[in-house]
This record gives structure tokens, C-alpha cells and sequence, in this order.
């Protein structure tokens, strides 16, 4: 049912000094931030060739990511994102099996303009995962 990987989330404490580092020190393709109000965080895509890095910011007072990043002061991988074709079927399927479909249990519009839905991190083997319908 997944498909390719479509990007490996990292929440950082220093927006700026990580994409300065993705830049200069790894030589890596780095966006401009992009404000994700219905998600409460801040982004920044860093392209590789066989997929996308998204460095994570808090915004606002209730970022899904701030106890993340309590717990993990310097940061750390938040979650890995991995491409559906049916995100209603793939949504539909996964709760049968038992996995807990975050928020709402809607898709929201993610970052790149499509459907995405997160799934529990405790029923994926302690990973945060995302599915983004593509
Ligand atoms: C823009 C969009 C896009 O790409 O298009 C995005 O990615 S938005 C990316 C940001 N959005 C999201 O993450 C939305 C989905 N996330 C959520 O709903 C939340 O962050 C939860 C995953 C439910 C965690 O909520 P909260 O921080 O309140 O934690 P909690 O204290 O209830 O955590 C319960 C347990 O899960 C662990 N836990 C929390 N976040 C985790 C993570 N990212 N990876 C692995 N484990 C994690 C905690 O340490 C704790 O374990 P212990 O009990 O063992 O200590
Ligand atoms: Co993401």
C-alpha cells in the first residue's frame, strides 16, 4: 500500500542555524521557511535527489511539537512520511488493523497541497508516521 518515501521530518530548536547547516556545511538544496498554520508549525524542505528532508518549527502555543522538542532539546527525527495513492482506503484499512489515525481522524492539506493524515507513533514501533496522498 506505501509507496516512496516522500520526506524525513526533523524537529530542530534553531530554524535558521539548521538551514544554514543543511546549506553550507552538507552543500544541500535549502527552501525558504513556509508558515503551516493548520499544522502549527513552521517548514523548510530541503531536497536531496531520492527524496526531501522537512526541518520542523513550532508555531504557535499549542505545536503538536513542542513537547517533542521539550523532550529532545537539541532536536530530533519527528516522523517519516510515506506516499499513498488512496488515502481514504489506506486511512480506512490502517484502523482496521487496530493503528490510531491522529486528530480528527480527516485528512488535512499538508505542505506540498495534499491530503495528509498522521498515525500514532506507539503503533508504529515508536515512528511518528505521516501518509500523504499523491
Ligand atoms: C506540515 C506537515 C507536512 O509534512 O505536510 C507536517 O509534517 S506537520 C508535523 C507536525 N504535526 C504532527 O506531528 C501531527 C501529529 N502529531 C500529534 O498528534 C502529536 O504530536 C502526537 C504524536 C500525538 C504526540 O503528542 P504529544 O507531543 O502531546 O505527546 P505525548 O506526550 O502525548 O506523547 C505520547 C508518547 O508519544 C511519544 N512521542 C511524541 N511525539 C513523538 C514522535 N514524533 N515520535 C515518536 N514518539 C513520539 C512521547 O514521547 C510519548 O511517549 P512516552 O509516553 O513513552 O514518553
Ligand atoms: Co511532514
Amino acid at each position: 500500500m506505501i509507496g516512496r518515501l516522500n520526506h524525513v521530518a526533523i524537529a530542530v530548536p534553531d530554524l535558521e542555524a539548521a538551514s544554514e547547516q543543511y546549506r553550507s556545511a552538507l552543500g544541500a538544496k535549502v527552501g525558504a521557511p513556509q508558515d503551516e498554520p493548520d499544522h502549527g508549525v513552521t517548514v523548510v524542505f530541503i531536497e536531496l535527489p531520492n527524496t526531501k528532508i522537512e526541518l520542523l518549527y513550532p508555531l504557535g502555543d499549542d505545536s503538536p511539537i513542542n513537547g517533542f522538542l521539550e523532550k529532545n532539546p537539541s532536536g530530533g527525527i519527528h516522523h517519516v512520511c510515506y506516499e499513498v495513492d488512496d488515502i481514504i482506503a489506506a486511512r480506512d484499512h490502517l484502523k482496521e488493523t487496530g493503528a490510531r489515525v491522529l486528530g480528527s481522524g480527516e485528512p488535512k492539506i499538508g505542505a506540498h497541497g495534499k491530503p495528509v493524515l498522521f498515525l500514532h507513533p506507539k503503533d508504529f514501533n515508536g515512528c511518528l508516521v505521516e501518509l500523504e496522498q499523491v
